[in-house]
């Protein structure tokens, strides 16, 4: 069934695991991870940023935002494991509401590269308009380094966790994501992986609500492997090491951004394949390949967070 995102992290919230959100871009990864998903018996967040929104539109953001309500529904109806859908990194109001008109469970409002009054005061504002909606609100406090999408914060801003306090009492947001040292993308933390655990506790005791880890992807050395065996160049691949991440979760993360690990899982699939069927042209079998091992990695996460069995 589809529902609110905010009904899947508050039960995770209170029983301490936690939840994937996977990035979505087309209807092949969709499908991979729903199969997962119900093969775990498992919630299911599925996500998608701006750029994905345009890249389905074909360039229309209202039609985009509708092509991903349309696809998830049309199985979230009819299955009964719970399905959301969110907007990641909402950043454009034009995005936001396009979202939220379309029928999203949830949208992010990510203002964190503004000064903390202006992003709270942004996040007030979606958060009334998106409630009065009944979609729920997700937003940002701190950075991450490395490139989100077309913001280089060249150094991780920390959150700060009786800012988070603040924050979370002002704006009524429904689940934060306090920047703690991730960052997107394959290749994260310039010398050992170093997330600070500490902050996170704090944050969790002051604010009480669901907490999302943003740049989560382990970046699985297997898959980047496979990738590379078959002309991939990913050198200097690093990701958040799965002992971290179980920390994480244990300090109270309830939501963790996927995108990454599905990537290089399916360039690893597609190019094994390509390279194996020189014959091969129905774009259901190649792409079919990259599936198989998005749905393997999908499978995976579910289970190491806790999520698996929790439908
Ligand atoms: O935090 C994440 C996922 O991060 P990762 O790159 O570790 O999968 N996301 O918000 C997904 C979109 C990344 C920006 O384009
Ligand atoms: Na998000
Ligand atoms: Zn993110």
């Amino acid at each position: 069934m589809y529902v609110n995102t905010k009904d899947i992290l508050e039960k995770a919230s209170k029983e301490y695991y936690a939840v994937p959100a996977f990035n979505i871009n087309n209807m092949e990864f969709f499908h991979a991870i729903l199969e997962g998903a119900l093969e775990k018996r498992a919630p299911l967040i599925i996500e998608t940023s701006e750029g994905a929104i345009k890249y389905a539109g074909n360039g229309d953001i209202f039609k985009g935002a509708r092509y991903f309500v349309e696809l998830v529904r049309l199985f979230a109806d009819s299955v009964d494991i719970p399905i959301a859908l969110h907007l990641d990194h909402g950043k454009h109001f034009e995005y936001i509401i396009a979202a939220i008109k379309a029928g999203y469970s949830s949208v992010m409002i990510d203002a964190s590269e503004k000064p903390f009054e202006e992003n709270l005061k942004e996040t007030k504002e979606i958060v009334k308009i998106a409630h009065a909606a009944g979609v729920s609100v997700e937003a940002e406090l701190g950075q991450l380094a490395g490139v989100e999408d077309n913001v280089v914060a060249a150094e991780s801003v920390l959150v700060d966790p009786e800012q988070a306090k603040i924050f979370v009492e002002e704006t009524g947001v429904d689940f934060l994501a306090p920047a703690i040292g991730t960052s997107h993308g394959a290749f994260k933390f310039k010398g050992e992986a170093k997330l600070d655990f500490e902050r996170l506790k704090k944050v969790k005791e002051l604010t009480k609500i669901p907490l999302v880890l943003h740049g989560a992807s382990s970046v699985l050395p297997e898959y980047v492997k496979m990738a590379e065996e078959y002309g991939a160049d990913l050198g200097g691949a690093k990701g958040v090491p799965e002992d971290q991440l179980k920390k994480c979760v244990e300090l109270g993360i309830n939501k963790v951004n996927t995108d990454t690990d599905l990537r290089i899982a399916f360039i690893a699939g597609l190019r094994k394949f390509l390279k194996e069927n020189p014959k091969e042209f129905d774009p259901r079998h190649y792409l079919g390949a990259g599936k198989k091992l998005v749905k393997e990695v999908v499978m995976n996460r579910l289970e190491f967070l806790g999520a698996a069995g929790k439908a």
